[in-house]
């Protein structure tokens, strides 16, 4: 969409966002290596949630943790190009920014285990 297309309203522009909000996702996936850890966790997650057999609303917790650490790493992503973009040079505040964005996604991180351990311990215990 070029910059002169703001304004444009319609099915075309909204495809438009679509498809580059795509491009963007792509991008994360292919060079971010944590993107990729995530990828494989939520997919390691997934499947023990089917061979344990968890209930339904265990499934939406789970899918809802995902989809916000996914999230949360895209937008961490997007902060990075962006402070590349104002400076390549060090710069404390480029510091600043980057280590909250990356804050953001840890704070994230350590709950999602612990609510992944509030679902699954009792689930494995039952096992045995
Ligand atoms: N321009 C800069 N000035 C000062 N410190 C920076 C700058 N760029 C990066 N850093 C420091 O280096 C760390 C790593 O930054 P980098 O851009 O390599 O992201 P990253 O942590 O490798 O993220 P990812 O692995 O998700 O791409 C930042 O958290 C920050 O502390």
């Amino acid at each position: 969409m070029g910059l002169h297309d703001r304004n444009r309203k319609g099915f075309k522009r909204l495809l438009k966002s679509f498809m580059y909000a795509s491009q963007g996702l792509v991008f994360v996936i292919k060079h971010e290596q944590n993107m990729q850890i995530h990828i494989i966790a939520a997919a390691v997650i997934l499947l023990c949630a089917y061979l344990l057999n968890l209930p339904t609303v265990h499934w939406l917790i789970l899918l809802l943790v995902i989809a916000g650490m996914f999230s949360l790493e895209i937008m961490n992503t997007a902060v990075e190009r962006t402070v590349d973009l104002v400076t390549e040079d060090f710069h404390p505040l480029a510091k600043r920014a980057k280590d909250i964005a990356a804050a953001a996604v840890f704070v994230y991180c350590v709950f999602a285990v612990i609510i992944g351990l509030i679902l699954f311990v009792p689930a494995i215990k039952q096992l045995f």
